[in-house]
């Protein structure tokens, strides 16, 4: 669909205000380098690969000294220094920051995952904007799914056919995920739990195993992996 014929804009939030503690590093781990550029510029390189995206807008902590000196030539990114103290904070302060109406689609997404796939991308856009349904990229759980009792051991097995790991981007329409986000008591680790809370299904699109989340130094060093054999010409 040609978004310049809709009566909606689609534009993306790119969260990158978290402090990657876990990440260890003495700086945030958006800005650790892979192949030469930042995780966060791989991340919104991906994006920008999807025509139908207007605009941009990656979210940085007030206080984030490197990340309001990156320069993207694309006119559709803007930084925005609104970054908060949770994710969701993060996302619903960049989601005002954008601008956008009630009736407009947002595609939320974590700096820290850099590995995403634009055709994954463009896979999801195209379910939600065809079916106006709100979505997420996910993969099937491919292990075997312990649930810990209170002494610490196994205390069943969840059977997996069933579980997906969520992933990023999130697709939804802005008016019923900003009412989602504001309604919401509880800690909303995505967008989709908060849609869920409101009573909402979203759609589970089939996304890659390679678009996970770099939390962790061997993520890192898996995300490195990932473009190394992409410039290799594999298909990952
Ligand atoms: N207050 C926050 C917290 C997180 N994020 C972003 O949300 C994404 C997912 O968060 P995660 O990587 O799990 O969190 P970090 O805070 O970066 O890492 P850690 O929990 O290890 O400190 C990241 O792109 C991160 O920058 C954000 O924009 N604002
Ligand atoms: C949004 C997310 O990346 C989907 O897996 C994840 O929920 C973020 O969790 P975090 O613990 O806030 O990083």
């Amino acid at each position: 669909m040609n978004t310049q014929e809709a009566s909606f804009r689609l534009a993306a939030v790119v969260v990158a205000a978290g402090s990657g503690t876990r990440m260890g590093t003495n700086f945030p781990k958006q800005y650790a380098l892979i192949e030469g550029k930042t995780m966060l510029e791989h991340s919104v390189s991906a994006l920008l690969e999807e025509p139908r995206i207007e605009q941009l807008v990656i979210v940085i902590s007030p206080s984030d000294l490197i990340g309001q000196q990156l320069k993207f030539t694309d006119p559709r990114v803007k930084i925005a220094r609104v970054g908060g103290a949770s994710r969701a904070d993060s996302i619903r302060n960049g989601i005002t920051y954008s601008g956008l109406s009630a009736n407009d689609w947002v595609l939320t997404h974590d700096a820290a995952r850099p590995c995403v796939k634009a055709s994954d991308v463009a896979k999801l856009i195209d379910y939600c904007l065809k079916t106006d349904e709100g979505g997420i990229l996910a993969v099937p759980v491919s292990d075997t799914i312990k649930q810990q009792n209170a002494a610490g051991k196994i205390g069943k097995t969840i059977p997996r056919d069933k579980l997906w790991a969520a992933q990023t981007p999130q697709c939804f329409k802005v008016g019923p995920l900003t009412k989602a986000l504001s309604n919401t008591e509880a800690v909303v680790t995505d967008e989709a739990s908060a849609m869920e809370a409101s009573g909402f299904k979203p759609a589970l699109i089939e996304g890659s195993s390679t678009n996970f989340k770099v939390t962790r130094p061997a993520d890192l060093a898996l995300a490195r992996a990932v473009f190394r054999a992409r410039a290799a010409g594999e298909d990952i």
